[in-house]
């Protein structure tokens, strides 16, 4: 397969401390499960060749991609508050990147076979969290939040033992780079502080350039990345709170140095409003719990910050550094919030009015992305009834509109229209994946391609697919989800 005219590398040009070179191994009569229409377009890809048989066999693993260089690339990490020391691409294999029209940006295969980092593990994704991953990026990117992207997945009968025997997939992800916290804490840990340096000096010029030749923090260029990585992985996490995403592991190999959202394992949107819901099974004390998830980002940009200290030089220049998240996420997220509710601009009492919105959804356990959208329609003239009818406490509810009706004053007609912007009527929940995955199960793929396409405009109306904004059925309740994938 032959899709771009040169593959550059530049992780590899970093040399071989950070990777290990490999190919792929082969799946048995790969078949095609989802294709991106649109992520193909912005790359400059031809989608019907992506999709044609000599695609489906290359973004296996199958048959080599022209010119692609592939190789795993080696990180460690903190997994639930643990030092877990070396893990590093157990199941993804990234190809190299490619020129496009919106930047270069880096494919990577997940679930493609062993490399030197599996450990224990088989190399390989299963088809159902492969679809959540090729579905949940692209919910993510269609609200607007920073994510990797998925381009492709394939699927293949071949078995692999979880649970119960499931079968294999693999997603070509999409990023401008896949580097983590996790990366620098690798070589930060093994006191490999020329690796630490030439990986810091790479991100920075490729990705933060603006830290070179900024006065502040005496110049140094780490403590500058340490603060930019701070500031957009808390407005990354504002937008996560603010529309109701629970990513469900985060521990520092699955941080993004880029801020963006990466491995979609148990991920998930709330249904019913729940502070402290937990969406992975797994996590028994709830370390990941939504509520908790601004002051795990915290932590985590704290070990990025112990990672990078050998390069920043002065422990109070990191602290200072980290400083900046602690008014970058309120601020944020009090904007995200703002926005929800239709205000135009920030007033004394903003912060105790959605404090009280969230208190009141919490007491009846409330469907989130129902309520605002909900609300977005009265706002834009509809009746009350319909966001009345999601309490049980009317009169508390009754309280709380008049309060905020109040605040709302008039221009109401403006305030709809920014509301519908930022309150989608379609996130990705777990049950309408539970939905496509069964179908895809039987090789029929027709629903994860309807999602796709619904996930990637969700504040459109799509009257077709009302039955999707729904109230989750019950048995929504009972999926459940774990680091298993
Ligand atoms: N089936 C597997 N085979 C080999 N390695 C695995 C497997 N599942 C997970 N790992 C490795 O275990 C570590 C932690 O896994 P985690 O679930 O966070 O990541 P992941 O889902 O594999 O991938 P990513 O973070 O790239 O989306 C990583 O080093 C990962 O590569
Ligand atoms: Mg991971």
């Amino acid at each position: 397969m032959d899709i771009a005219a040169a593959w550059p590398n530049s992780l590899a040009a970093l040399g071989p401390a950070f990777y290990t070179e490999l190919a792929p191994t082969p799946l048995p009569d790969p078949y095609l499960v989802g294709i991106n229409p649109s992520l193909a377009a912005a790359l400059g890809l031809d989608a019907q060749r992506l999709a044609s048989r000599a695609g489906v066999e290359a973004f296996t693993g199958n048959a080599p991609v022209a010119g692609s260089r592939p190789l795993a690339s080696v990180y460690s990490g903190h997994q639930f508050g643990v030092w877990a020391g070396q893990l590093g691409d157990g199941r993804a294999i990234l190809l190299g990147e490619i020129e496009s029209p919106a930047g270069p940006h880096e494919l990577q295969l997940k679930g493609c076979g062993r490399t030197p980092y599996s450990r224990m593990g088989d190399g390989r994704a299963v088809l159902r969290s492969s679809i959540r991953e090729f579905l949940g990026s692209e919910a993510m990117h269609g609200l607007g939040i920073p994510t990797t992207r998925a381009l492709i997945v394939t699927g293949s009968d071949a078995p692999v033992r979880r649970e119960e025997i499931e079968t294999s997939a693999v997603v070509t992800r999409v990023s401008p780079s896949f580097i983590r916290f996790g990366h620098f804490e690798h070589f930060s840990a093994r006191g490999q502080i020329d690796e630490l340096r030439r990986l810091a000096d790479y991100v920075v010029d490729r990705f933060y350039p603006e830290c070179r030749g900024t006065p502040k923090f005496a110049g140094n260029p780490y403590a500058a990345l340490l603060e930019q990585a701070s500031e957009r992985t808390a407005a990354m996490v504002a937008q996560w709170q603010a529309v109701g995403f629970c990513h469900g592991v985060m521990n520092t190999d699955n941080m993004s140095i880029l801020a963006l959202t990466i491995d979609y394992g148990p991920f998930q949107f709330l249904d019913a409003f729940d502070p402290g819901h937990i969406c992975n099974h797994s996590d028994d004390a709830g370390r990941y719990a939504y509520n908790r998830q601004p002051q795990v980002a915290y932590w985590n940009l704290f070990c990025l910050g112990q990672a990078l200290l050998p390069l920043i030089g002065d422990q109070e220049l990191a602290l200072a550094a980290l400083e900046s998240y602690k008014t970058v996420f309120p601020r944020e997220l009090q904007a995200r919030m703002g926005a929800k509710l239709g205000l135009a601009d920030a007033r004394e009492g903003d912060r105790e009015l959605l404090e009280a919105t969230l208190k009141l959804l919490a007491a009846d356990r409330v469907d989130y992305t129902i309520f605002w959208r909900r609300l977005t329609r009265h706002v834009a003239g509809d009746s009350s009834e319909a966001v009345r009818d999601l309490f049980l406490d009317r009169e508390g509810f009754d309280r709380w509109l008049a309060r905020y009706q109040e605040r709302l004053g008039a221009g109401t007609a403006e305030a709809a229209q920014r509301m519908r912007q930022v309150n989608p009527k379609y996130v990705l929940r777990n049950h309408l994946c539970e939905i496509a995955i069964r179908q895809a199960k039987l090789k029929d793929f027709s629903e994860v391609e309807t999602l796709l396409a619904l996930m990637q405009s969700p504040f459109e109306e799509h009257p077709a697919h009302e039955d999707k904004a729904g109230i989750p059925p019950d048995w929504a309740q009972h999926i459940e989800i774990s680091c298993s994938s």
